[in-house]
């Protein structure tokens, strides 16, 4: 047992991961987004730059799976023109990014168990997809406004990390704008800033697009699954293809 005046030192890191899992649920609940900024602090956030520069300088991004396959293929591009690659984090190469990873599984797993007895948001979060590492050219390339999760696959929350240093919105364009329903005709505009933090949820509250970007941008997503959901996806996907 501790003397009264000397306090169980927890280190600083859980410290800093209960402080900004209090504000994704705040934030989750109140909003359905919530943005935290300087989450992994310049060193770290510089590493995992530096992962991602090096891969793109590999030539491991492929264009954009597209999501959906409207018309003909030459408006396809137009649909969306980030390049990307998928991650575990374990890869060679990639010790920063998974170290992203965990640090983002963390504050997510902490906020399941913290929120309501192990629900945030009604969900009970049991695992995620790997890491889409995506890189916008910056020759005007956008994203067009879309839902990430329209038809109930599972994916509840996304989370997104942004690597892009000095950043000007207005001569690089690059934002990323959520129309999150019942906002009215009010809209999230979020800059894609270095060591920024964002989440959201997935489905059809939170429509958005990435307006034009005319400088190399560059973000890292997770989604994350619902049990139930996923294994509702999973079932209905097995009758279609049975
Ligand atoms: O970079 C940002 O600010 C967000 C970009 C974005 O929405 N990316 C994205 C990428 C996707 C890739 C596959 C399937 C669905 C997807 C939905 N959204
Ligand atoms: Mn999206």
């Amino acid at each position: 047992l501790l003397p009264p005046f000397l306090h169980r030192n927890r280190n600083n890191l859980e410290e800093f991961i209960d402080k900004i899992c209090q504000y994704v649920i705040r934030d989750m609940d109140k909003y359905g987004v919530c943005v935290v900024d300087k989450f992994l602090g310049m060193e770290k956030g510089l590493a995992v730059l530096n992962e991602v520069l090096y891969m793109y300088s590999a030539g491991l991004f492929e264009d954009g799976q597209l999501v959906s396959n409207k018309g003909s293929t030459n408006d396809l591009k137009t649909i969306r023109g980030d390049q990307i690659i998928w991650l575990d984090g374990k890869e060679h190469q990639c010790q920063n990014i998974g170290m992203l990873i965990s640090r983002v599984d963390a504050i997510i797993m902490r906020a399941n168990k913290m929120h309501n007895n192990g629900k945030i948001g009604n969900y009970t979060i049991n695992g995620r997809t790997k890491a889409m590492v995506a890189c916008y050219p910056g020759h005007g390339s956008h994203y067009v406004k879309h839902v990430d999760n329209p038809n109930r696959d599972g994916r509840c929350i996304t989370a997104i990390y942004y690597l892009n240093r000095d950043w000007d919105i207005k001569e690089n364009g690059g934002l990323l704008r959520i129309f999150p329903e019942g906002w009215r005709d009010q809209v999230a505009d979020i800059e894609p800033l270095f060591d920024r933090i964002l989440f959201f949820w997935s489905d059809r509250r939170n429509p958005h697009e990435v307006q034009p970007a005319y400088k190399t941008r560059y973000a890292i997503t997770l989604w994350y699954f619902d049990a139930e959901e996923r294994n509702q996806a999973c079932r209905r996907y097995q009758r279609e293809s049975a």
